[in-house]
C-alpha cells in the first residue's frame, strides 16, 4: 500500500516520543512491504519562532495533501506564564482540529495487564477495565466567543453546541457501542448547562435508533467520581470537548499513565493521531518521556487512516512484549521496577523496533 504520512511533531516533548512513532511506521512499512513516504510540518511555538504564525498556511495544506497526520503535542511555558499572550501556540491545535473538521477525539483507554500495578487504583477495581472516549472536538466553550468586557475586570468564553454537531458525535459513539458492549454513557451537565440539556435531548433522540444499546446518562462530576470508584461500570463514553479533555486525563491513570494513552481524531478529511498529553516541560529534553501514547497513536493512524488492521495489532503486540520484558519508562515504574530496567524514550523505542 502507498500512502504519504505528514509528521508535526510540534513542542516539548512531542518531537521527543513523535520521532519513536515514526520509527515504528518505518518499521511497520518495512515488515508489510508497504510504501510509506514521509513528510514534515510546524505547529505551535516551534511555528511561531519560525514564522510568527502557530498553524502557518503551509502546514495546513501539507496536511490536507497527506493520508494522515502523526502529531506530537504543542506548548511551551513562556505562554503558559504570560495570560496576556495573544499569539499562543494551542491555537494552532484548535485552528488545525476546525480547519480540517475533526470532529470526533477517540481516546482508548487501554490497560496493559502489565500495568495493573503501576496505577495508585487497586488492581482488584482497574482490571479488565477497557473504555473508548468520543470526545466533541470542535465545539463548545473552546470555540465559542471569548474576550474581556470593556471594564477590563470581566472575561467570557461562550460555550456553544447545535443538534447537528452532538448528533454527529452521537452517532459514531453509538456505531462503536454495537460493535462492543452495547453500552453508552453519556455525560453532561444537563442539571445545570443549556448546551448540555441540549446534548441530553439529542443523544436520547440518536438512541431510539440504537434500541440494543443500554444507554446510561452521567453528570460530569458524577462521572468523575465513578471512573475511579468502578472503571469498569464505563464502555463506551461520548461528551462535550472541554468534559472530555479533562475526563480522558484522569482516566490516564487507569492506564497508568499520560504517555501511555493515544487518539484519533476523525472528521470528513484526513484524520490526525496524537497522544492525549502536552509538551510536558517538566520532562522536556531529559530523555525520559513514555514515547507509547505516539506509537498506540501510530497503530490507530494504521487501523482507522489505512484500515490496516494486521499491522496496527503488530505493534500493539510490540508494545505488549516490551512491557513483558520489564522495561518501563520512569512515569509506569513502581517500586518493584528494577532500575536496571527504566528505560529513557530512545532506548524504550529500539526495544520496541525488536519486537517488530
Ligand atoms: N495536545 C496538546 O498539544 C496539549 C498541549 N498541552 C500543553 O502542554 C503544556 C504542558 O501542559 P501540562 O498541563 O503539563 O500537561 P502535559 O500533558 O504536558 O503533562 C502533564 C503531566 O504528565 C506528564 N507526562 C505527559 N506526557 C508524558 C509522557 N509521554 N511520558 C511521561 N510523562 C508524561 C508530564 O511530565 C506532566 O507531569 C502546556 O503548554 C499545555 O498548554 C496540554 C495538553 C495537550
Ligand atoms: C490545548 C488543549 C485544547 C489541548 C488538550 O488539552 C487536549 O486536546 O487534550
Ligand atoms: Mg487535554
Amino acid at each position: 500500500m502507498k500512502k504519504h504520512i505528514l509528521v508535526v511533531p510540534g513542542d516539548g516533548i512531542g518531537q521527543e516520543v513523535t520521532a519513536v512513532g515514526k520509527k515504528v511506521l518505518e518499521r511497520i512499512a518495512e515488515k508489510f512491504n508497504h510504501e510509506f513516504t514521509y513528510d514534515e510540518a510546524l505547529i505551535g511555538h516551534v511555528a511561531i519562532e519560525a514564522t510568527g504564525n502557530p498553524l502557518p498556511d503551509e502546514t495546513l495544506e501539507k496536511m490536507r495533501a497527506s493520508d494522515a497526520v502523526l502529531f506530537g503535542a504543542v506548548g511551551h511555558p513562556k505562554y503558559d506564564n504570560d495570560p496576556s499572550a495573544k499569539v499562543r501556540p494551542e491555537q494552532g491545535l484548535l485552528k488545525m482540529r476546525k480547519e480540517l473538521g475533526l470532529y470526533a477525539n477517540l481516546r482508548p483507554i487501554k490497560l496493559f495487564d502489565e500495568l495493573l500495578s503501576a496505577s495508585s487504583i487497586k488492581p482488584e477495581i482497574l482490571k479488565g477495565s477497557d473504555i473508548l472516549f468520543f470526545r466533541e472536538l470542535t465545539g463548545d466553550i473552546y470555540f465559542g466567543e471569548k474576550g474581556r468586557k470593556d471594564d477590563g475586570k470581566t472575561a467570557y468564553d461562550i460555550a456553544q453546541y447545535s443538534v447537528y454537531e452532538v448528533e454527529r458525535i452521537a452517532r459514531k459513539a453509538f456505531d462503536a457501542a454495537m460493535t462492543r458492549g452495547k453500552k453508552l454513557m453519556s455525560v453532561d451537565k444537563a442539571n445545570v448547562l443549556e448546551t448540555s440539556r441540549l446534548w441530553r435531548e439529542v443523544v436520547q433522540r440518536v438512541a431510539h435508533e440504537y434500541p440494543e444499546v443500554q444507554v446510561e446518562h452521567q453528570f460530569v462530576d458524577s462521572a468523575a467520581m465513578l471512573l475511579i470508584k468502578d472503571p469498569r461500570r464505563f464502555d463506551v463514553v461520548v461528551t462535550a470537548n472541554l468534559f472530555g479533555d479533562i475526563l480522558t486525563d484522569e482516566a490516564s491513570q487507569i492506564a497508568g499513565s499520560m504517555g501511555m494513552l493515544a487518539s484519533a481524531s476523525i472528521g470528513d478529511g484526513t484524520g490526525v493521531y496524537e497522544p492525549i498529553h502536552g509538551s510536558a516541560h517538566d520532562i522536556t529534553g531529559k530523555g525520559v518521556a513514555n514515547p507509547m501514547a505516539s506509537v498506540l497513536s501510530a497503530a490507530l493512524l494504521l487501523d482507522i487512516s489505512f484500515g490496516l488492521k494486521e499491522e496496527a495489532e503488530a505493534v500493539i503486540n510490540a508494545v505488549d512484549q516490551v512491557l513483558k520484558s520489564g522495561i518501563r519508562t520512569r512515569d509506569i515504574a513502581d517500586a518493584s521496577t528494577p532500575s536496571d530496567m527504566i528505560r529513557g524514550t530512545e532506548a524504550t523505542g529500539e526495544a520496541l523496533l525488536k519486537y517488530l
